[in-house]
């Protein structure tokens, strides 16, 4: 089981049909820019400084943004593979999209959602769209984990920050998703919330692939892998143990100050 990007990139200001001169003098970015890499099983955590292009990396990887250019295959256990790209869904329409997309869970970045529909019904309904057996007791089960339990009645758009974002942790986990991809997990979470995702994901099996961006070093530490972004790109890769082997603390935080150090160093 592996997911593998392969000359992946994405500009942002650029979309067909622009047609106004307002959109057309607007500078374009490039959100990634001919990223390559792999990984296996296990967590890799992206780090990169704001702008690198972790966000996009990581909603190109759920299927929510198609890349412009490049592939990402992604191989299941069975030996089933999909392929993400403009090629893919011009040559397929849609089908697959839909067995890819049950086997991802997606916590995106966000403070807000619109819906007004109840915390609880939200994740039944969900449930039951994806057919999962005794979709009210698993909900209940899951509101309870993540103490959501006293939130299960509030409609999503009127929950705090810190108790939506582990209402989206946890409809992401409810299908049990074979890729799990968080986008800054940990921004605006409390510390209780903060503690159950660092346990959930130091007790997880090594069986799924785990796809998480933070600046929170503290959960960075959970890492198997790591990948650092640097204006779209991947500047390094690796296991976690053998990249910070090369600073003294031994520590995410460390490596990853060094490695910005280094940066300034040849920008200047
Ligand atoms: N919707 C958009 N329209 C225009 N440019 C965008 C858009 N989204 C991202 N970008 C640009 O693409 C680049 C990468 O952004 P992205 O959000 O992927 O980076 P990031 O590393 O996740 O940043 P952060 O840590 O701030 O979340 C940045 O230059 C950003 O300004």
């Amino acid at each position: 089981m592996w997911i593998h990007w392969s000359h992946v990139s994405k500009q942002y200001g650029q979309q067909e049909g622009q047609k106004s001169l307002k959109q057309m003098k607007k500078p374009s970015s490039y959100g990634l820019l001919d990223f390559s890499a792999q990984v296996r099983q296990g967590i890799t955590v992206i780090l990169g400084p704001e702008g690198s292009g972790k966000s996009t990396l990581l909603k190109v990887t759920a299927a929510v943004m198609l890349p412009d250019d490049g592939r990402i295959t992604y191989r299941f256990q069975s030996d089933q593979h999909y392929v993400w790209s403009r090629g893919s869904v011009i040559a397929s329409g849609t089908s697959g999209l839909g067995d890819l997309k049950e086997k991802i869970g997606y916590v995106p970045d966000i403070e807000h959602v619109k819906h007004h529909t109840t915390c609880e019904e939200s994740l039944i309904h969900l449930a039951q769209l994806h057919r999962l057996s005794r979709p009210r007791a698993r909900v209940r089960k899951m509101l309870a984990k993540w103490g959501l339990a006293a939130f299960r009645k509030r409609p999503l758009a009127d929950l705090p920050v810190s108790e939506l974002k582990r209402y989206l942790i946890v409809q992401s986990l409810l299908v049990q998703p074979q890729f799990w991809i968080l986008d800054e997990p940990t921004r605006g979470l409390d510390d209780y919330g903060r503690q159950l995702l660092i346990h959930e994901l130091k007790s997880l099996d090594r069986k799924r692939i785990v796809l998480l961006s933070t600046q929170d070093m503290e959960l960075a530490e959970c890492a198997d892998e790591m990948i650092l972004l640097e204006y779209g790109s991947c500047r390094r890769m690796g296991k976690r143990n053998l990249l910070t082997a090369s600073v003294s603390e031994g520590t995410v935080a460390a490596w990853y100050k060094a490695m910005q150090t280094f940066t300034r160093a040849t920008e200047q």
